[in-house]
């Protein structure tokens, strides 16, 4: 369906939903093993048998991939270590008024990766949480995700790869509970990372009082900015293609050009609202698509550097005729990316996602200067002892 005008809201938001996630976030705080096979039946109608799937199986399955999609996920793996490896932090240490500072970077000890699984298989996806977390140097790596039938050998394959400690083929809220809280079968994590629909996205944002989170990375948003040399086709193709999420995803064409508007509007086919709106200079369309702050943005126009700078909301940009399926797949940085607004205070997943900084100070020659400011001011708030603390030893 195609709409005019700029959207007002997202499609479907993680909030909608947050009364009815908190009662499954509940019950599997309360029940356990039991709430995860009880859920799993009730929205997934799959009987499990088991929590964990079975490492046999995991083999029997990865054996299963067909070799050429075997290859081409080895080529993706050295294309997503090459990025996530250059971004890596060093550890820094220097110094000041003879204080010895510095940042130590410390890898998670346990993290749950939500791969979806709903609607569609998302290997792709574990890659781009697991390759990060693994040169982050985290300890132990969990997944879940919903398994209809037999697990997908993709999934199998990059889990073997990522060394991963355990799957559970469970999905949606009661999966996030589960890794959150912990049950008697599934492992307590330090963070939970992975994007989902409104239901895992809204119960990630309710235990993220308790578990760290990576964010909210919702249902798939693109906003593609196109002038008079954007290839139509190309164009409307870009659209459907994060149409194929679901009919929750925001599609939206910006474009100072009449003919590129009415010529995508007739290419665009599915169920899916397209948003078409016209701007009167690609700097407007870029303020608009700033406003809407973005998953995907795609600045397919001939200005793409040019307007790059410009750009302050948006999880990942693609310039020119860059395809933004291809960072969904193979170019290098993450697909895992902020939706629903949260674009403007946070970008996509990276190894920092899976790092902490922890400070360090060495101070037992500080300048007495710096000491005696340190009293002072604790004094002043009325801390006396803080400032005895320091004092006593810097006299
Ligand atoms: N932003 C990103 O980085 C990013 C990346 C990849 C995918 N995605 C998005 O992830 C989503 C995947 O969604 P999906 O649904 O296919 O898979 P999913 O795994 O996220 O969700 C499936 C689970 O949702 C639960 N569920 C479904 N309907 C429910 C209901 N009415 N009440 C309670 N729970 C319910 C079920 O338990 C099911 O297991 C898509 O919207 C896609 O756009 C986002
Ligand atoms: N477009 C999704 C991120 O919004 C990522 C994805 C995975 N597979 C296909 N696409
Ligand atoms: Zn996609």
């Amino acid at each position: 369906m195609i709409k005019r005008g700029l959207p007002t809201r997202r499609v479907q938001s993680f909030s909608e939903v947050l009364n009815k996630v908190n009662e499954i976030v509940g019950r599997v705080k309360r029940e356990g093993d039991l709430a995860l096979m009880e859920l799993t039946y009730e929205l997934d109608k799959v009987k499990l048998e088991s929590l964990i799937l079975d490492e046999e199986v995991i083999e029997a399955r990865s054996g299963l991939l067909p070799r050429e999609v075997r290859s081409s996920i080895d080529l993706i793996w050295e294309q997503l270590t090459s990025f996530h490896e250059l971004i890596k932090p060093p550890s820094l240490g220097g110094g000041n008024r003879n204080v010895e500072y510095g940042i130590l970077w410390r890898p998670l000890d346990r993290v749950g990766i939500y791969v979806p699984g709903g609607k569609r298989s998302y290997p792709s996806t574990l890659m781009m949480a697991g390759i990060p977390a693994v040169i982050a140097g985290v300890g132990e790596i969990y997944v879940a995700t919903p398994v209809k039938g037999d697990l997908d050998p993709a999934t199998a394959y990059i889990s073997k790869k990522l060394k991963v400690k355990r799957i559970y083929p469970v999905g949606g809220a009661q999966a996030i509970a589960a890794l959150a809280y912990g049950t008697e079968t599934v492992q307590r994590v330090d963070k939970i990372v992975g994007p989902g629909n409104v239901y895992v996205q809204a119960a990630k944002f309710i235990v993220s009082g308790d578990v760290g989170i990576d964010g909210i990375e919702g249902p798939t948003e693109l906003v593609v900015i196109a002038d008079e040399t954007a290839d139509p086709k190309s164009v409307a193709l870009d659209l459907m293609a994060q149409g194929e999420h679901g009919n929750s995803s925001l599609l939206v064409l910006i474009s100072n050009s009449d003919e590129v508007l009415e010529k995508v509007s007739g290419l665009l086919q599915g169920d899916n609202e397209f948003y078409l709106v016209k701007a009167n200079t690609l700097d407007e369309a870029v303020e608009m698509a700033n406003g809407i702050a973005p998953e995907h943005l795609s600045l397919y126009t001939s200005r793409a550097r040019e307007l790059l700078p410009k750009v302050r909301n948006a999880g990942a940009v693609t310039l020119g005729k860059t395809p933004p399926a291809l960072i969904d797949y193979s170019a290098g940085p993450d697909h895992i990316l902020p939706t629903n607004g949260w674009a403007r205070f946070r970008g996509g997943v990276t190894v920092y996602d899976f790092l902490k900084a922890i400070s360090y100070v060495n101070a037992v020659d500080a300048d007495k200067e710096l000491a005696e400011s340190a009293r002072t001011l604790a004094e002043y708030e009325g801390f006396s002892i803080h400032g005895r603390s320091i004092g006593v030893r810097y006299e």
